[in-house]
């Protein structure tokens, strides 16, 4: 493995102590109710200054949503269980906490900060979390705490590897069961090794079994499927058999496989173990970064409650699920696209919820291609986890599931201009910007800035993955590689060739520039038809020339990605005026 030293950028190695959001000090100070909503401006204009918080407004009216999914039975379990969260976040739809509450008499639920998801990525040595999405993390792990209290538990935090801390938790509370969330990529299931031989390692006593065991026994670490939105057991092939054509995917499972109903909890998990220090969420110092201020665009609130208050905003306050389909491929404020993905990342949000809504949705308001269309894009997200389990680390490799063999440049200077928004394209710096600052991009703007990076300037797709895996708020290792291996050629279905024309993606998707004068503030003076192309002059000078020109009617870009050409799919649109 070659680390290629890059130039930091400023964010990623000042340390600040101002202009930090002010969720963040109670975080820090690790109270558990906390105002996530400061106030911040959220003026629909869009001058250079207008920020964005997602969700708008608090969560405080969730309550009814989880009342909803609230059920009393019987518990049936003996002694103790842990639930070791990992990317699920929440309490709704939990299948790993519902299982560890039902097999047992007391629930542990236990949240492991793993020092090596703040190292550095694999291949460049960025760090493995930007300082965003740490922060977003936290007030995720926050928010989970408060809502299993609510629940008449709690979440001990412990910094540490899982393989070290589970088997000595295991021990000390004689749990015969660890139930954690399923992962697929080699990291985590590294970890899952790990923490498997670790328990085995352990021999619980009857005397410290809290159950009703007669003699030693071993604790077990039981995995549950729960990132998808259909289910791995329901698909009707095996995932090595997966196919290698999204649209032969899609059609089967639409046509063969129902999404499985939420799981719904008792109203109190009630007794919680008897613990004294549950523990401190770190600040992000203490985990190597600093803090960083989202001045412009987009601020993400954390956590479930955040995560529920957003759909329940997108569907039923703003409505504005019934024009999806045609608002998706914006890229300027919050509501063009559902913004759901840095929840469903975390798992502070789950896919069946969103169906359930979206199922809800349509009965009680109306059905459309753009209601249908929702549940399309989380099948693409299915599709690339699923993915990730028939191709394993091919995903991750330079020639991705197919090997394809391809020169790639590893040039410093143009992957920085890239990665800091220099290049001298207004549309793929206002796009960088915008990640860096925020943590989040439209998909329309991966699609552009992947294919100029891989198709203009040749840089080796990795670089750009790898700082997707830095900076986004949604990371996902399956979404992350899956749509860039595809978006550089080397993903699983041959068929695709993605080439983007800056100039016409300009044309098409901000024709007034608003966008980039957003972003780029300087160009705002400029007159509109202008803000794309302002030339050498009044603007910085193009690192590279585009592969096939400046010309706005190359269109090469039909050539499309997940999401830009199923605008169009037709077949998919009579499918669901049939239902
Ligand atoms: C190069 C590249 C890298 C990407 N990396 C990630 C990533 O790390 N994590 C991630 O969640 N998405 C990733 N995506 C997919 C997509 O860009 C984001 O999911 C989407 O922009 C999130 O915004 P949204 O929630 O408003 O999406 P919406 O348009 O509202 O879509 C609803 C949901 O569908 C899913 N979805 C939509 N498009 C895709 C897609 N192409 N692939 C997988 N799922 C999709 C997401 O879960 C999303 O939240 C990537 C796309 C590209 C081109
Ligand atoms: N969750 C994840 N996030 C980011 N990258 C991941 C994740 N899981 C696995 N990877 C990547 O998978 C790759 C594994 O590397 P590599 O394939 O060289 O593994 P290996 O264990 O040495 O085995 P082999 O060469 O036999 O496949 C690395 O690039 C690593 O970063």
């Amino acid at each position: 493995m070659a680390i290629l030293h890059f130039t930091p950028l400023p964010f990623l190695s000042l340390k600040t102590s101002v202009n930090t959001k002010s969720t963040l000090t109670s975080i820090l100070t690790n109270q558990t109710t906390r105002n996530l909503f400061p106030t911040t401006n959220m003026s629909a204009s869009t001058s250079s200054s207008t920020t964005y918080q997602v969700p708008e407004q608090d969560g405080n009216n969730m309550d009814q949503t989880f009342r909803r999914h609230t059920f009393n039975t019987k518990r049936s379990g003996t002694g103790t269980a842990i639930v070791w969260f990992r990317n699920d976040l929440r309490v709704l739809d939990n299948e790993a906490l519902f299982k560890a509450w039902l097999s047992s008499q007391t629930l542990l639920p236990v949240y492991c900060v793993d020092p090596r998801l703040f190292a550095t990525t694999y291949h460049f040595g960025f760090p493995k979390t930007g300082a965003l999405r740490a922060q977003f993390l936290l007030e995720c792990l926050a928010d989970l705490r408060k809502n299993l209290m609510k629940k008449g538990l709690n979440l001990l935090i412990k910094h540490g590897k899982p393989e070290d801390i589970l088997p000595s938790l295991a021990k000390a509370f004689g749990a015969h069961t660890v139930y954690a969330q399923k992962e697929t990529c080699s990291e985590e299931l590294k970890v899952e090794r790990l923490v498997i031989r670790g328990l085995q390692q352990i021999v619980i006593s009857p005397e410290e079994s809290t159950g009703a065991k007669v003699s030693n026994s071993v604790p077990k670490l039981q995995f549950i499927w729960g990132t998808t939105m259909y289910h791995l057991d329901d698909l009707p092939f095996d995932a090595n058999c997966l196919p290698d054509v999204y649209t032969q995917f899609r059609k089967i499972v639409e046509s063969k496989c129902t999404v499985r109903a939420c799981i719904k909890l008792p109203a109190s998990l009630e007794p919680p173990p008897l613990i004294e220090d549950w523990g401190c969420l770190p600040t992000l110092e203490q985990l190597g970064l600093c803090s960083q201020n989202v001045s412009k665009g987009m601020n993400f609130v954390g956590g479930e409650t955040a995560a529920l208050s957003r759909v329940h905003e997108y569907f039923w306050k703003k409505d504005l699920l019934k024009v999806y389909k045609e608002t998706r491929n914006g890229m300027l404020g919050p509501d063009y696209s559902t913004k759901f993905s840095p929840w469903l990342a975390s798992g502070s949000l789950s896919p069946r919820f969103i169906y359930e809504e979206v199922k809800r949705y349509e009965n009680e308001r109306l059905a459309n291609s753009s209601t249908y269309w929702v549940l399309f894009e989380l099948i693409w997200r299915d599709y690339f986890r699923f993915l990730s389990v028939k191709y394993g680390n091919s995903l991750f490799h330079i020639g991705g599931p197919r090997k394809v063999q391809q020169n790639w440049s590893q040039d410093k200077k143009l992957f920085e201009s890239w990665r800091d928004g220099c290049t001298g394209y207004p549309l793929i710096d206002a796009n960088m910007k915008e990640l860096s600052s925020t943590g989040f991009m439209s998909n329309r703007g991966r699609q552009i800035v992947c294919s100029f990076l891989v198709r203009d300037m040749g840089i080796d797709w990795r670089m750009g993955a790898e700082w997707f895996e830095t900076c986004l708020l949604d990371y996902d290792p399956c979404s992350n590689y899956g749509n860039w291996t595809y978006g550089s050629g080397v993903g699983n279905d041959p068929r695709e060739d993605r080439y983007f024309s800056i100039p016409k993606q300009a044309q098409t998707y901000d024709p007034e520039g608003e966008y980039v004068a957003y972003w780029l503030p300087q160009l705002r003076k400029l007159p509109k038809d202008k803000r794309n192309i302002p030339g050498n002059l009044l603007y910085i000078p193009q690192i590279v020339p585009l592969k096939f020109g400046n010309a706005s009617r190359h269109n090469k870009e039909d050539n499309k990605p997940p999401g830009a050409r199923r605008g169009n799919d037709r077949a998919s649109e009579r499918r669901w005026n049939r239902r």
